[in-house]
């Protein structure tokens, strides 16, 4: 077996690193040959995972937060949605916030991580794949996305995007306030000031082909997992292994009822659909250029523009897991 490590020395505010030595000491103890490759930016975690799969390392092993997870992901594949090689995902959550392995149930324990790495037991989880700008652009407001457009950008995710008041909440979480409120708090301050400041949006959208507009919006999730943010999360029917979104959409919020929504999706209790939550799942979900609030971020970091394009990739990763971290 040939392993590439990905390792993001600044995750969890620079924590992640102490664990590097004892994750080589496992590895070196076990006779595994492995090459290891340290970030400088969340790009980099991109760029190596890519590099790895074209090399065809046999596990390509991220360790650091879900922001470096899901570069590493989108290495995994080419801009069709097609994997590059055979090359399997194996996870060291060394971050703040584990959505990705509480969600798909990885284990969070180093050594339970990497024996599983050693057993090289596999389950396939599909990832979403997400179409959209790198830069802002006025003429595509209240338009569907160009694929033509030279600011197109492809990448892949595999818990949640939101557009609406996400990028705010998860540029205010990730300024370090985490570091000294702790992570739940943190991230609850950083979204109850987003939603002070922000004023709804109508976004038109098209849902599995077919156009409306969502008004007065907060924000829309297309996720595929029930964490998605530092204690939020969403009730949703999606085995681990279906392929489709679900879509959340959090829209004209009054004085009153936005404490009831924070409740549900804090307590990731089941809800019935009403006017201000509407809960639906989609192959292909679109989203319009808009002029009053085009930022998209997905898995935890604002990443680029509308409009977007958000449906399954095309192939499942395989994804390193313990025999007994089943999928729901
Ligand atoms: N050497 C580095 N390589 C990559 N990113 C770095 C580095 N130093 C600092 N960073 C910053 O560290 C953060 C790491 O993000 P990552 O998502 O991996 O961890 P996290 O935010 O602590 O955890 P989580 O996303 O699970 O809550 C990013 O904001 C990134 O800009």
């Amino acid at each position: 077996m040939r392993c590439l490590l990905i390792l993001n020395p600044g995750s969890q505010g620079g924590k992640s690193k102490a664990k590097f030595e004892r994750i080589f000491a496992f590895l070196h103890k076990n006779r595994v040959k492995f090459d290891y490759r340290l970030t400088k930016t969340l790009d980099d975690a991109y760029t190596f995972s890519l590099a790895g799969n074209k090399k065809g390392y046999d596990v390509i092993l991220a360790v650091g937060g879900d922001g470096t997870i899901n570069r590493v992901i989108s290495g995994f594949y080419d801009l069709q949605g097609k994997r590059i090689s055979n090359s399997k995902l194996a996870v060291i959550h060394t971050g703040t916030s584990p959505d990705f392995c509480k969600s798909y149930n990885l284990p969070l324990e180093i050594d339970q991580a990497l024996n599983a790495v050693l057993e090289g037991k596999t389950v396939q989880i599909p990832m979403a794949k997400i179409t959209y700008l790198s830069e802002y652009d006025e003429k595509l407001d209240g338009k569907p996305l160009s694929l033509a457009h030279e600011k197109l950008q492809t990448s892949y995710f595999a818990c949640c995007a939101n557009i609406g008041i996400g990028a705010s909440v998860a540029r205010g979480a990730n300024n370090g306030i985490r570091d000294y409120l702790g992570d739940f708090a943190g991230t609850l301050v950083s979204l109850i000031k987003a939603l002070i400041s922000y004023h709804p949006v109508n976004f038109s959208v098209r849902i599995d082909g077919k156009q409306e507009v969502l008004e007065k919006a907060y924000n829309i999730f297309v996720g595929k997992t029930t964490y998605i943010a530092s204690g939020l999360k969403v009730k949703n029917e999606l085995a681990l292994n279906d392929p489709r979104l679900y879509g959340l959409i959090i829209q004209k919020l009054g004085l009153v009822n936005w404490v009831n929504v924070l409740k549900k999706l804090y307590s990731g209790d089941e809800f019935a659909n009403n006017a201000a939550m509407s809960l639906l799942y989609v192959h292909k979900m679109e989203i319009f250029g808009n002029p009053a609030n085009n930022e998209i971020e997905f898995d935890g970091d604002p990443r680029g523009f509308l409009p977007c394009k958000i449906e399954p990739a095309g192939e499942a990763l395989d994804v390193i897991c313990p025999q007994d971290g089943l999928l729901r």
